[in-house]
Protein backbone atom coordinates (compact mmCIF):
# COMPACT_ATOMS: atom_id res chain seq x y z
CA UNK A 1 0.00 0.00 0.00
CA UNK A 2 1.77 3.48 -0.95
CA UNK A 3 0.22 6.22 0.28
CA UNK A 4 0.17 9.13 -2.27
CA UNK A 5 2.34 11.78 -0.01
CA UNK A 6 5.32 13.77 -1.00
CA UNK A 7 8.71 12.41 0.98
CA UNK A 8 11.45 15.04 1.79
CA UNK A 9 14.12 12.09 1.76
CA UNK A 10 17.10 13.59 4.20
CA UNK A 11 14.28 16.64 5.15
CA UNK A 12 16.26 18.38 2.52
CA UNK A 13 15.06 21.65 2.69
CA UNK A 14 12.41 21.01 5.86
CA UNK A 15 11.70 24.04 8.27
CA UNK A 16 11.03 22.88 11.70
CA UNK A 17 11.39 25.40 13.63
CA UNK A 18 12.61 28.83 14.08
CA UNK A 19 16.43 29.98 15.29
CA UNK A 20 18.07 33.56 15.54
CA UNK A 21 21.30 32.04 16.23
CA UNK A 22 22.72 31.21 12.91
CA UNK A 23 21.22 31.70 9.01
CA UNK A 24 22.78 30.54 5.99
CA UNK A 25 22.67 31.28 2.25
CA UNK A 26 23.86 28.68 0.83
CA UNK A 27 23.84 29.81 -3.58
CA UNK A 28 26.08 32.80 -2.26
CA UNK A 29 28.09 30.99 0.37
CA UNK A 30 27.38 33.72 3.35
CA UNK A 31 27.57 32.11 6.85
CA UNK A 32 26.38 34.91 9.96
CA UNK A 33 25.50 34.09 13.54
CA UNK A 34 23.08 36.91 15.27
CA UNK A 35 23.19 38.53 12.24
CA UNK A 36 26.93 38.85 11.68
CA UNK A 37 29.21 37.06 8.82
CA UNK A 38 31.41 34.40 10.21
CA UNK A 39 34.30 36.16 8.69
CA UNK A 40 33.95 38.92 11.50
CA UNK A 41 33.79 36.75 13.95
CA UNK A 42 36.69 35.14 12.91
CA UNK A 43 38.54 38.27 12.68
CA UNK A 44 37.43 39.75 16.15
CA UNK A 45 36.14 37.65 18.02
CA UNK A 46 36.78 34.24 20.43
CA UNK A 47 35.25 31.12 21.09
CA UNK A 48 34.34 31.87 24.93
CA UNK A 49 32.27 35.18 23.30
CA UNK A 50 30.47 33.67 20.08
CA UNK A 51 29.70 30.22 22.72
CA UNK A 52 28.38 32.96 24.90
CA UNK A 53 27.06 35.13 22.28
CA UNK A 54 24.82 32.20 20.78
CA UNK A 55 23.56 30.88 25.07
CA UNK A 56 22.60 34.54 25.33
CA UNK A 57 21.50 35.21 21.42
CA UNK A 58 22.84 38.49 21.67
CA UNK A 59 26.78 39.91 22.11
CA UNK A 60 27.40 39.96 25.43
CA UNK A 61 29.14 43.22 26.96
CA UNK A 62 32.25 42.81 28.89
CA UNK A 63 31.32 42.26 32.44
CA UNK A 64 29.25 39.38 31.12
CA UNK A 65 31.88 37.79 28.54
CA UNK A 66 34.77 38.37 31.83
CA UNK A 67 31.83 36.57 34.11
CA UNK A 68 31.18 33.71 31.61
CA UNK A 69 35.07 33.28 30.96
CA UNK A 70 35.80 33.07 34.75
CA UNK A 71 32.73 30.33 35.11
CA UNK A 72 34.31 28.43 31.76
CA UNK A 73 37.56 28.39 33.84
CA UNK A 74 36.30 27.26 37.19
CA UNK A 75 34.37 24.59 35.14
CA UNK A 76 37.45 23.27 33.23
CA UNK A 77 38.61 20.31 35.83
CA UNK A 78 37.21 17.04 35.26
CA UNK A 79 35.94 14.75 38.54
CA UNK A 80 38.79 11.88 39.30
CA UNK A 81 35.99 9.53 38.85
CA UNK A 82 36.54 10.18 35.06
CA UNK A 83 40.16 10.54 34.51
CA UNK A 84 40.28 7.04 35.84
CA UNK A 85 37.68 5.80 33.25
CA UNK A 86 39.28 7.58 30.93
CA UNK A 87 42.78 5.67 31.86
CA UNK A 88 40.90 2.28 32.20
CA UNK A 89 39.41 3.27 28.24
CA UNK A 90 40.62 0.27 25.78
CA UNK A 91 44.09 0.82 23.81
CA UNK A 92 43.52 2.22 20.54
CA UNK A 93 39.89 3.48 20.95
CA UNK A 94 38.15 4.96 18.49
CA UNK A 95 38.52 8.99 19.98
CA UNK A 96 34.65 9.65 19.13
CA UNK A 97 34.14 6.43 20.58
CA UNK A 98 35.83 7.09 24.00
CA UNK A 99 34.54 11.21 23.67
CA UNK A 100 30.84 10.01 23.72
CA UNK A 101 31.32 7.55 26.52
CA UNK A 102 33.07 9.91 28.92
CA UNK A 103 30.33 12.46 28.24
CA UNK A 104 27.49 9.89 28.87
CA UNK A 105 29.67 9.41 32.34
CA UNK A 106 30.73 12.81 33.17
CA UNK A 107 26.25 13.22 33.36
CA UNK A 108 26.33 10.01 35.55
CA UNK A 109 28.73 11.96 37.88
CA UNK A 110 27.17 15.02 37.83
CA UNK A 111 24.09 15.71 40.30
CA UNK A 112 22.00 18.20 38.36
CA UNK A 113 21.75 16.34 35.08
CA UNK A 114 18.60 15.43 35.16
CA UNK A 115 17.12 18.82 35.64
CA UNK A 116 15.63 20.23 32.25
CA UNK A 117 15.09 23.55 33.70
CA UNK A 118 15.89 26.54 31.14
CA UNK A 119 18.33 27.53 34.28
CA UNK A 120 20.23 23.77 34.72
CA UNK A 121 19.95 23.20 30.68
CA UNK A 122 22.57 26.97 30.88
CA UNK A 123 24.74 25.76 33.83
CA UNK A 124 25.07 22.19 32.96
CA UNK A 125 26.44 24.01 29.13
CA UNK A 126 28.99 26.12 30.82
CA UNK A 127 30.64 22.97 32.33
CA UNK A 128 30.15 20.50 28.92
CA UNK A 129 32.02 23.45 27.31
CA UNK A 130 34.78 24.07 29.95
CA UNK A 131 34.80 20.06 29.92
CA UNK A 132 34.68 18.95 26.61
CA UNK A 133 38.42 20.28 26.23
CA UNK A 134 39.49 18.65 29.13
CA UNK A 135 37.63 15.55 28.35
CA UNK A 136 39.65 15.41 25.10
CA UNK A 137 42.91 15.88 26.26
CA UNK A 138 42.82 13.29 28.63
CA UNK A 139 41.76 11.10 26.23
CA UNK A 140 44.71 11.76 23.95
CA UNK A 141 46.96 11.70 26.57
CA UNK A 142 45.88 8.15 28.24
CA UNK A 143 45.63 6.74 24.51
CA UNK A 144 49.71 7.65 24.07
CA UNK A 145 50.62 6.61 27.16
CA UNK A 146 51.24 9.99 28.86
CA UNK A 147 50.14 11.42 32.22
CA UNK A 148 46.73 13.44 32.14
CA UNK A 149 47.52 17.22 31.76
CA UNK A 150 45.84 19.25 34.68
CA UNK A 151 44.03 22.33 33.08
CA UNK A 152 45.38 26.27 33.63
CA UNK A 153 43.25 28.83 34.56
CA UNK A 154 45.40 31.66 33.10
CA UNK A 155 45.44 30.64 29.46
CA UNK A 156 42.60 31.09 26.87
CA UNK A 157 40.10 28.17 26.40
CA UNK A 158 41.97 27.68 22.82
CA UNK A 159 45.40 27.84 24.20
CA UNK A 160 44.74 25.57 27.29
CA UNK A 161 43.10 22.77 25.42
CA UNK A 162 46.98 22.84 23.41
CA UNK A 163 48.62 23.14 26.42
CA UNK A 164 46.66 19.90 28.23
CA UNK A 165 47.39 18.40 24.85
CA UNK A 166 50.70 18.94 24.02
CA UNK A 167 52.31 19.53 27.88
CA UNK A 168 53.27 22.48 26.44
CA UNK A 169 52.38 26.55 26.36
CA UNK A 170 51.32 26.85 22.50
CA UNK A 171 52.85 30.46 21.11
CA UNK A 172 50.38 33.45 21.21
CA UNK A 173 49.77 32.78 16.97
CA UNK A 174 48.81 29.27 17.51
CA UNK A 175 46.56 29.41 20.57
CA UNK A 176 44.83 32.16 18.01
CA UNK A 177 44.92 30.00 15.05
CA UNK A 178 43.36 27.35 17.05
CA UNK A 179 40.68 29.54 18.47
CA UNK A 180 39.78 30.54 14.98
CA UNK A 181 39.60 27.29 13.71
CA UNK A 182 37.02 26.39 16.93
CA UNK A 183 35.11 29.74 16.39
CA UNK A 184 34.29 28.54 12.24
CA UNK A 185 33.40 25.64 13.83
CA UNK A 186 30.91 26.71 16.59
CA UNK A 187 27.09 26.58 14.73
CA UNK A 188 26.19 25.87 11.87
CA UNK A 189 22.08 25.45 11.80
CA UNK A 190 19.65 22.76 11.58
CA UNK A 191 22.71 20.09 10.99
CA UNK A 192 22.43 16.38 11.45
CA UNK A 193 24.45 16.46 14.65
CA UNK A 194 22.38 19.35 16.30
CA UNK A 195 18.83 18.47 14.41
CA UNK A 196 20.00 15.35 16.90
CA UNK A 197 20.65 17.20 20.02
CA UNK A 198 17.36 18.70 19.25
CA UNK A 199 15.17 15.42 18.72
CA UNK A 200 16.89 13.83 21.89
CA UNK A 201 16.27 16.92 24.12
CA UNK A 202 12.73 17.70 22.45
CA UNK A 203 11.30 14.40 24.31
CA UNK A 204 12.32 16.62 27.30
CA UNK A 205 15.61 14.59 27.99
CA UNK A 206 18.36 15.53 29.54
CA UNK A 207 21.37 17.26 28.36
CA UNK A 208 24.08 14.96 28.92
CA UNK A 209 21.59 12.57 26.93
CA UNK A 210 21.33 15.23 24.02
CA UNK A 211 25.31 15.95 23.85
CA UNK A 212 25.80 12.25 23.66
CA UNK A 213 23.54 11.55 20.60
CA UNK A 214 24.88 14.84 19.10
CA UNK A 215 28.17 13.34 19.57
CA UNK A 216 27.28 10.27 17.77
CA UNK A 217 25.82 11.78 14.75
CA UNK A 218 29.08 13.95 13.94
CA UNK A 219 31.55 11.31 14.40
CA UNK A 220 30.00 9.80 10.84
CA UNK A 221 31.73 10.79 7.57
CA UNK A 222 29.36 12.29 6.01
CA UNK A 223 28.84 14.98 8.70
CA UNK A 224 32.08 15.90 10.90
CA UNK A 225 34.12 12.58 10.49
CA UNK A 226 34.94 14.18 6.69
CA UNK A 227 37.73 16.08 8.14
CA UNK A 228 40.06 12.52 9.21
CA UNK A 229 39.09 11.66 6.42
CA UNK A 230 39.99 14.45 4.07
CA UNK A 231 43.98 13.81 6.21
CA UNK A 232 43.09 10.08 5.05
CA UNK A 233 43.10 10.86 1.12
CA UNK A 234 45.81 13.23 1.31
CA UNK A 235 47.99 10.57 2.22
CA UNK A 236 46.87 8.26 -0.23
CA UNK A 237 47.78 11.20 -2.61
CA UNK A 238 51.37 11.18 -1.17
CA UNK A 239 52.30 14.61 -3.49
CA UNK A 240 50.77 17.11 -5.67
CA UNK A 241 51.25 16.18 -8.81
CA UNK A 242 49.82 13.12 -8.58
CA UNK A 243 46.47 14.69 -6.92
CA UNK A 244 44.39 15.26 -10.20
CA UNK A 245 44.71 11.86 -11.70
CA UNK A 246 43.32 10.33 -7.75
CA UNK A 247 40.78 12.74 -8.04
CA UNK A 248 39.76 12.20 -11.84
CA UNK A 249 40.07 8.81 -10.91
CA UNK A 250 37.90 8.34 -8.00
CA UNK A 251 35.18 10.30 -9.65
CA UNK A 252 34.76 8.47 -12.68
CA UNK A 253 34.50 5.38 -10.17
CA UNK A 254 32.03 7.49 -8.88
CA UNK A 255 33.54 7.75 -5.22
CA UNK A 256 32.61 10.60 -3.08
CA UNK A 257 36.13 12.93 -2.23
CA UNK A 258 35.83 13.66 1.14
CA UNK A 259 35.89 17.12 2.20
CA UNK A 260 33.82 18.46 -0.58
CA UNK A 261 30.50 19.35 -1.00
CA UNK A 262 27.37 20.51 1.33
CA UNK A 263 23.60 19.79 1.64
CA UNK A 264 23.32 23.36 2.00
CA UNK A 265 26.58 25.22 0.09
CA UNK A 266 26.01 25.33 -3.67
CA UNK A 267 29.07 27.81 -4.10
CA UNK A 268 32.33 27.57 -1.43
CA UNK A 269 31.82 26.88 2.28
CA UNK A 270 33.07 30.42 3.69
CA UNK A 271 34.44 28.82 6.36
CA UNK A 272 36.34 26.68 4.37
CA UNK A 273 37.66 30.27 3.04
CA UNK A 274 38.96 31.39 6.22
CA UNK A 275 40.77 28.36 7.35
CA UNK A 276 42.19 28.14 3.30
CA UNK A 277 43.49 31.85 3.51
CA UNK A 278 44.91 30.87 7.41
CA UNK A 279 46.18 27.33 6.44
CA UNK A 280 48.12 29.09 3.40
CA UNK A 281 49.20 31.80 5.78
CA UNK A 282 51.21 29.37 7.99
CA UNK A 283 52.06 26.94 5.18
CA UNK A 284 53.76 29.97 3.36
CA UNK A 285 55.53 31.07 6.68
CA UNK A 286 56.74 27.56 7.36
CA UNK A 287 57.50 26.66 3.78
CA UNK A 288 54.58 25.11 2.15
CA UNK A 289 53.43 21.75 3.18
CA UNK A 290 52.59 19.24 1.20
CA UNK A 291 49.30 18.83 2.48
CA UNK A 292 48.72 22.28 1.20
CA UNK A 293 50.08 22.34 -1.88
CA UNK A 294 48.05 18.71 -2.60
CA UNK A 295 44.69 20.49 -1.19
CA UNK A 296 45.65 23.18 -3.74
CA UNK A 297 45.29 20.62 -6.53
CA UNK A 298 42.17 18.66 -5.06
CA UNK A 299 40.10 21.76 -5.08
CA UNK A 300 41.54 22.97 -8.75
CA UNK A 301 40.13 19.71 -9.98
CA UNK A 302 37.22 19.33 -8.05
CA UNK A 303 36.14 22.65 -8.98
CA UNK A 304 36.54 21.78 -12.57
CA UNK A 305 35.04 18.83 -12.66
CA UNK A 306 32.15 19.48 -10.30
CA UNK A 307 31.49 23.29 -9.33
CA UNK A 308 28.82 23.83 -11.95
CA UNK A 309 27.15 20.83 -10.15
CA UNK A 310 27.67 23.22 -6.64
CA UNK A 311 29.99 21.09 -5.54
CA UNK A 312 32.18 22.91 -3.34
CA UNK A 313 35.07 22.51 -0.56
CA UNK A 314 33.87 22.58 2.88
CA UNK A 315 34.50 23.37 6.00
CA UNK A 316 36.24 19.98 6.55
CA UNK A 317 38.24 20.54 3.90
CA UNK A 318 41.07 22.41 4.88
CA UNK A 319 41.18 22.47 8.55
CA UNK A 320 43.10 19.10 8.95
CA UNK A 321 46.03 20.57 7.69
CA UNK A 322 45.39 23.61 10.16
CA UNK A 323 45.80 21.02 12.87
CA UNK A 324 48.75 18.95 11.37
CA UNK A 325 50.77 22.32 11.84
CA UNK A 326 49.35 22.38 15.70
CA UNK A 327 50.87 18.97 15.98
CA UNK A 328 47.42 17.78 16.33
CA UNK A 329 46.91 13.89 15.47
CA UNK A 330 44.24 13.11 12.53
CA UNK A 331 41.50 10.54 14.93
CA UNK A 332 41.21 13.89 17.13
CA UNK A 333 39.87 16.25 14.14
CA UNK A 334 36.31 14.95 14.64
CA UNK A 335 36.81 15.33 18.66
CA UNK A 336 38.06 19.24 18.08
CA UNK A 337 35.04 19.59 15.80
CA UNK A 338 32.81 18.83 18.73
CA UNK A 339 35.16 20.52 21.10
CA UNK A 340 33.87 23.76 19.11
CA UNK A 341 30.27 22.57 18.01
CA UNK A 342 29.21 21.77 21.98
CA UNK A 343 28.90 25.39 22.11
CA UNK A 344 25.92 25.51 18.86
CA UNK A 345 24.50 22.28 20.51
CA UNK A 346 23.80 23.68 23.71
CA UNK A 347 22.61 27.09 22.50
CA UNK A 348 20.32 25.28 20.04
CA UNK A 349 18.65 22.85 22.86
CA UNK A 350 18.41 26.00 25.17
CA UNK A 351 16.41 27.61 22.46
CA UNK A 352 14.29 24.85 21.11
CA UNK A 353 13.39 23.82 24.16
CA UNK A 354 12.51 27.03 25.44
CA UNK A 355 9.17 26.50 23.26
CA UNK A 356 9.14 22.73 22.89
CA UNK A 357 7.13 20.47 20.57
CA UNK A 358 8.40 16.45 20.63
CA UNK A 359 10.01 15.86 16.97
CA UNK A 360 8.44 13.33 15.53
CA UNK A 361 8.25 13.18 11.84
CA UNK A 362 6.51 10.60 9.57
CA UNK A 363 7.06 8.12 6.46
CA UNK A 364 4.99 6.88 4.14
CA UNK A 365 3.83 3.14 4.71
CA UNK A 366 5.02 0.75 1.58
CA UNK A 367 4.83 -2.78 3.26
CA UNK A 368 2.10 -5.38 2.99
CA UNK A 369 -1.46 -4.04 3.72
CA UNK A 370 -4.67 -6.80 4.59
CA UNK A 371 -1.89 -9.65 5.62
CA UNK A 372 -2.31 -12.01 8.34
CA UNK A 373 -0.71 -13.93 10.60
CA UNK A 374 0.49 -17.09 9.27
CA UNK A 375 1.21 -19.97 12.56
CA UNK A 376 4.97 -21.31 11.59
CA UNK A 377 4.31 -24.65 10.68
CA UNK A 378 2.11 -23.10 7.78
CA UNK A 379 5.44 -20.71 6.37
CA UNK A 380 7.41 -21.60 3.35
C1 LIG B 1 30.68 19.60 8.60
C2 LIG B 1 29.98 18.92 7.55
O1 LIG B 1 29.18 18.08 7.84
S1 LIG B 1 30.30 19.39 5.97
C3 LIG B 1 30.04 17.90 5.04
C4 LIG B 1 31.12 16.89 5.34
N1 LIG B 1 30.98 15.68 4.52
C5 LIG B 1 31.81 15.42 3.49
O2 LIG B 1 32.71 16.16 3.16
C6 LIG B 1 31.57 14.10 2.81
C7 LIG B 1 31.54 14.24 1.29
N2 LIG B 1 30.36 14.97 0.85
C8 LIG B 1 29.15 14.33 0.71
O3 LIG B 1 29.01 13.12 0.89
C9 LIG B 1 27.94 15.17 0.30
O4 LIG B 1 28.37 16.32 -0.40
C10 LIG B 1 27.06 15.55 1.51
C11 LIG B 1 26.51 14.27 2.14
C12 LIG B 1 27.87 16.33 2.53
C13 LIG B 1 25.91 16.45 1.08
O5 LIG B 1 25.38 16.00 -0.06
P1 LIG B 1 23.82 15.78 -0.37
O6 LIG B 1 23.08 17.01 -0.27
O7 LIG B 1 23.30 14.63 0.42
O8 LIG B 1 24.00 15.43 -1.85
P2 LIG B 1 24.18 14.01 -2.48
O9 LIG B 1 25.10 13.14 -1.68
O10 LIG B 1 22.82 13.49 -2.77
O11 LIG B 1 24.93 14.42 -3.80
C14 LIG B 1 24.32 14.99 -4.96
C15 LIG B 1 25.18 14.63 -6.16
O12 LIG B 1 26.47 15.23 -5.99
C16 LIG B 1 27.46 14.24 -5.89
N3 LIG B 1 28.36 14.58 -4.78
C17 LIG B 1 28.04 15.17 -3.61
N4 LIG B 1 29.12 15.26 -2.83
C18 LIG B 1 30.14 14.71 -3.52
C19 LIG B 1 31.49 14.48 -3.22
N5 LIG B 1 31.99 14.83 -2.05
N6 LIG B 1 32.26 13.88 -4.15
C20 LIG B 1 31.73 13.51 -5.34
N7 LIG B 1 30.46 13.68 -5.68
C21 LIG B 1 29.66 14.27 -4.77
C22 LIG B 1 26.72 12.94 -5.57
O13 LIG B 1 27.42 11.81 -5.97
C23 LIG B 1 25.42 13.13 -6.28
O14 LIG B 1 25.62 12.84 -7.62
P3 LIG B 1 24.44 12.15 -8.50
O15 LIG B 1 23.34 13.16 -8.53
O16 LIG B 1 25.10 11.92 -9.82
O17 LIG B 1 24.05 10.89 -7.78
O1 LIG C 1 25.39 22.16 7.99
C1 LIG C 1 25.69 21.00 7.71
O2 LIG C 1 24.90 20.19 7.19
C2 LIG C 1 27.04 20.48 7.96
C3 LIG C 1 28.02 21.53 8.36
O3 LIG C 1 28.61 22.20 7.54
C4 LIG C 1 28.23 21.76 9.78
O4 LIG C 1 27.56 21.15 10.61
O5 LIG C 1 29.10 22.59 10.11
Amino acid sequence: MTQNQDIAKGLEGVRFTESKLTFINGQEGILTHLGIPIQEWAESSTFEELSLALLLGRLPNAQELAEFDAELKANREIPAQLQDMIRGMPQGAVPMQALRTAVSYLGLLDAQSEDITPEARRAISVRLIAQMSTIIAAIQRAQSGKDIVAPRADLTHAGNFLYMLNGTEPTTEQARLFDIALILHVDHGMNASTFTAIATSSTLSDMYSAMTSAIGALKGPLHGGANEQVMVMLDEVGSPEKAADYINQKLDNKEKIMGVGHRVYKNFDPRSRVLRDYAALVADKEGKSTYYQILEQIEKTVVERLGDRGIYPNVDFYSGTVYTDLGIQKEYFTPIFALARISGWCASVIEYTADNRLLRPSSVYTGESDAHYVPMQDRQ
